[in-house]
């Protein structure tokens, strides 16, 4: 079943459009995530689904129904904030159980989501603390606790790990991703953290300047991108694009080799200056000079004492190379 469907959604704030025709189909159970830059309308779409901002144009579905008019607190939907936005002057219980109060739920029905939720997110030993004595990744862990007890049809999260610190962003990352597996709930996230939505997702959708760019599951967007941007936004270190010139190709091609594809010392299609070494641990991270402007990335899986300055060479197997014209249009 459908949990939620867009149809030719568009939101402008006075004359700047900021979502352009968006269609979009969410399956019971799937985790999908908006991702695109800074600007692109991820927060703006996520706001419109939630109804604290109108569409201009298209409808909201929610369940099969469609909820343009609905007000936000009927809309059957629970959302956590990057900012978390707890009541200070309630306990960790106080702010779990609010929702379900004024609702008028039953205090037997109240008390099971409650213990439910926090012997899900460990937060048993912390159900009469406030806020202000909780850690950042505690206080998160309650505003997705209070998601919970809703039962929502539908969860919505704005950026909900940047507040946190490495460590704790990938804890917590793992713990959305198991609570999804356990509740087969239907989740719409925003991030604009490219390893967020490449582990979490069952779909991503790539959005640039209010449009959609590319819709599908992380793999396939990793592996075969419809286009140069989508190329270039997914994967750490980013793609690296070469005029196809540059490597003996036509002029106008843009050659797109992913940082893991390339490997150096080989006999080399190129040769260059190695210009940073960065080294990871387990991995290294070389830059190298091919000269004309023209800097690639090689990510080696290994320790590799690689030498800043030397000379090395570089190639890869066509099989994993992209090619895009100049309007940035996958080509091969
Ligand atoms: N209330 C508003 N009035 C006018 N313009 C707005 C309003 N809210 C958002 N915008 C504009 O809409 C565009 C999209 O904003 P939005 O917050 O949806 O982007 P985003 O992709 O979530 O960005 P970020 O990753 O930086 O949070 C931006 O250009 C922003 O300035």
């Amino acid at each position: 079943m459908t949990a939620l469907k867009l149809t030719n959604i568009c939101k402008s704030f006075g004359k700047v459009e900021v979502l352009r025709n968006i269609d979009l189909e969410v399956v019971e159970g799937e985790f999908v995530v908006f991702v695109g830059p800074s600007g692109c309308g991820k927060s703006t779409l996520l706001r419109v689904i939630a109804g604290l901002e109108d569409a201009t144009q298209g409808t909201v579905e929610i369940g099969g129904e469609i909820v343009n008019q609905v007000p936000p607190a009927k809309r059957g939907i629970a959302m956590v904030f990057q900012s978390y936005a707890l009541y200070p002057h309630l306990t960790v219980e106080g702010n779990m159980t609010l929702a379900l109060k004024q609702e008028g739920q039953s205090k037997d029905l109240i008390a099971e989501r409650v213990a439910m939720a926090s012997r899900m997110l460990s937060l048993e030993d912390y159900l009469a603390r406030r806020p202000s004595e909780l850690s950042g990744g505690q206080r998160q862990r309650v505003a997705i606790g209070r998601a919970i007890v809703r039962e929502p049809k539908l969860f919505l999260f704005d950026e909900p790990l940047s507040n946190l610190d490495a460590a704790l962003r990938m804890n917590t990352r793992i713990e959305i991703a198991r609570l999804h597996r356990q509740l087969h709930a239907s989740m719409v996230y925003v991030t604009h953290d490219q390893t967020e939505a490449m582990t979490l997702a069952d779909k991503i959708v790539v959005l640039r300047d209010g449009r959609v760019e590319q819709v599908g599951s992380p793999m396939e967007l990793y592996n075969n991108p419809a286009n140069q941007f989508v190329a270039g936004f997914l994967g750490a270190p980013s793609m690296n694009f070469l005029p196809a010139e540059r490597l003996g190709g036509a002029a106008g091609l843009t050659i797109g080799i992913r940082p893991e594809h390339i490997l150096l010392d080989g006999a080399g299609r190129a040769s260059g200056k190695v210009t940073h070494v960065e080294k990871l641990g387990g991995d290294t991270n070389v830059l190298v000079d091919l000269g004309d402007g023209c800097v690639v990335t090689v990510r080696l899986f290994r320790q590799h004492d690689v030498e800043t300055d030397s000379v090395v060479g570089i190639d890869f197997d066509e099989a994993d190379s992209f090619s895009f014209d100049s309007s940035g249009a996958r080509v091969s």
